[in-house]
């Protein structure tokens, strides 16, 4: 099937080295002409372990190709996906103007029949919409029929979602469409559910609002756990072995960031609003996600009163490992607010570093190098789980640190082996570790 996909960010790169991977002919188009370049000559324009080896060998099997010219990637595809991005607007709705554009591109290009698939994140009822906006616009006696199918892979592990994601959604108006496109997708192996087009539009806002608020449940228990003197990880086990709970997502820390659930949540939000609807589960569950982002200043200052000229390691810019996505990433909120107060901060990132001063407007450096963060550093704070990270062994920062104290927003380590370091630690949900000299 010759496919194109609009739309080369995360999901439209990933959608498009995965359709050609499992035979298809794909042509991604993309307005950005710097990032079409980067892929032609091989080069990935995102951080996504497994992608790039992917994506050169459908290149050189022919099979995928990257254009800045709409006209050329659409010539003669029957089936167009729709992935570009839907940020959020400044009162937290879906802005929908780039899938409004890309829409029109494509109506005023095509010279033959297509079915629109409408990967992008949308408000229930833009599929519809969005066909009308087509309608409009296309040269007489073309024929577009539309279809939602939202994207559910995580950043990070985008590959291993797409071929072993636990459903793929397809929304249509007729049986036709639902079954072409189930044909398209049926080498990925997944389960489909076919749907109409609200609901599976509906679906993936859902999910999100869901999976957020599991995140928020837990943040609020471990905040519970510290005055209470529990373990939330203990918590959270037992709970999770309950199957009607499960154990997914229910890992407390310093809140949820990404490109995806602070918009969606927020997009949910203002849609029930539209409809006089007011949903106060999910507006609680964006509100302790917002204070939960502040936690771990409020600790900091509980301990040293005043951080001002002290030296603090920030460890991990990126809202989780495995990305360079900093997108509504806790690091945007902690490293001003650390700045702020006057402390000398340093950012530590195995990949994203060089992001830091473009995305962060603060007074802050930037590493790739844990140990030079570490170095002579007052105190740290750890943001993102990255696997280095994680496998560092807390007697590290005692080696290195000037004052051995860490406030860990992921709780990366065990509060044994922090106590066995003699580190003095502070994680989310669980006891401090302070050791008998710092006292
Ligand atoms: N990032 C994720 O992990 C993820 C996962 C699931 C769903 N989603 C949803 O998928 C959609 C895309 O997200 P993303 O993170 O890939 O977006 P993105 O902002 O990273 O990328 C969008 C791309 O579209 C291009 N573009 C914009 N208008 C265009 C046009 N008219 N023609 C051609 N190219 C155009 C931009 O240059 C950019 O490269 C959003 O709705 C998002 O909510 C994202
Ligand atoms: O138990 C958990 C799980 C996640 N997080 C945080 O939640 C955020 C989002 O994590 P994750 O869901 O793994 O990453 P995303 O790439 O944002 O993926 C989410 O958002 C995408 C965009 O819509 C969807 O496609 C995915 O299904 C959905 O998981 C990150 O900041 C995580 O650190 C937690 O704090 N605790």
């Amino acid at each position: 099937m010759k496919i194109a996909v609009i739309g080369t960010g995360y999901v439209g790169l990933v959608t498009g080295v995965a359709l050609a991977e499992i035979g298809h002919t794909v042509t991604c188009i993309d307005v950005d002409p710097k990032k079409v370049e980067a892929l032609n000559q091989g080069v990935p324009t995102i951080y996504e372990p497994g992608l790039g080896e992917m994506m050169l060998r459908n290149q050189k099997q022919n099979r995928l190709f990257f254009t800045d010219q709409h006209k050329l990637g659409l010539a003669d595809a029957a089936v167009v996906y729709l992935a570009v991005g839907t940020p959020q607007n400044t009162d937290g709705s879906a802005n929908l103007s780039y899938v409004e554009r890309a829409a029109v591109e494509v109506a005023e290009q095509i010279d033959h029949p297509v079915v629109v698939v409408i990967k992008s994140t949308v408000p229930v009822g833009t599929n519809l919409r969005i066909k009308r906006l087509m309608m409009r616009r296309i040269r007489p006696g073309v024929f577009i029929r539309i279809a939602s199918n939202p994207e559910f892979l995580r950043e990070g592990s985008a590959i291993h979602d797409t071929f072993h994601g636990d459903r793929m959604i397809i929304g249509t108006e007729d049986e036709a469409t639902a079954s072409l496109l189930a044909e398209i997708n049926e080498p990925f192996g997944i389960p489909i559910v076919k749907t109409d087009l609200f609901s599976s539009e509906m679906i993936k806002y859902a999910s999100n609002a869901f999976l957020a608020t599991k995140i928020s449940f837990i943040n609020e228990i471990a905040n519970l756990c510290e005055k209470l003197g529990a373990n939330v990880e203990e918590v959270a086990k037992g709970m999770g072995m309950d199957h009607r709970i499960g154990s997914a997502f229910l890992r407390a820390g310093i809140g949820y960031g990404g490109s995806c659930f602070p918009k969606d949540t927020n997009a949910l939000v203002q849609l029930a609003g539209n409809h006089h609807h007011t949903f106060n589960l999910l507006k609680s569950v964006i509100e302790v996600n917002n204070q939960q982002h502040r936690l771990l200043i409020d600790k900091i200052l509980e301990r040293f009163g005043s951080i001002n000229g002290k030296k603090v390691a920030v460890l991990g810019l990126a809202f989780k490992p495995n990305t360079d996505d900093l997108r509504e990433s806790p690091a945007l909120v902690m490293i001003p607010q650390l700045a702020a107060l006057g402390a000398d901060v340093i950012g530590y990132d195995p990949i994203a570093a060089d992001r830091g001063t473009k995305w962060i407007s603060a007074p802050a450096r930037y590493t790739n190098h844990v140990a030079e963060a570490l170095d002579g550093a007052d105190f740290a704070v750890i943001i993102t789980d990255w696997p280095d990270i994680k496998r560092m062994d807390p007697e590290t920062y005692v080696r290195l640190m000037d004052q051995p104290i860490v406030f860990d927003g992921r709780n990366c380590y065990s509060i044994a082996a922090a106590r066995e370091a003699n580190l003095e630690y502070y994680s989310i949900g669980r006891p401090n570790v302070v050791p008998e000299v710092s006292k």
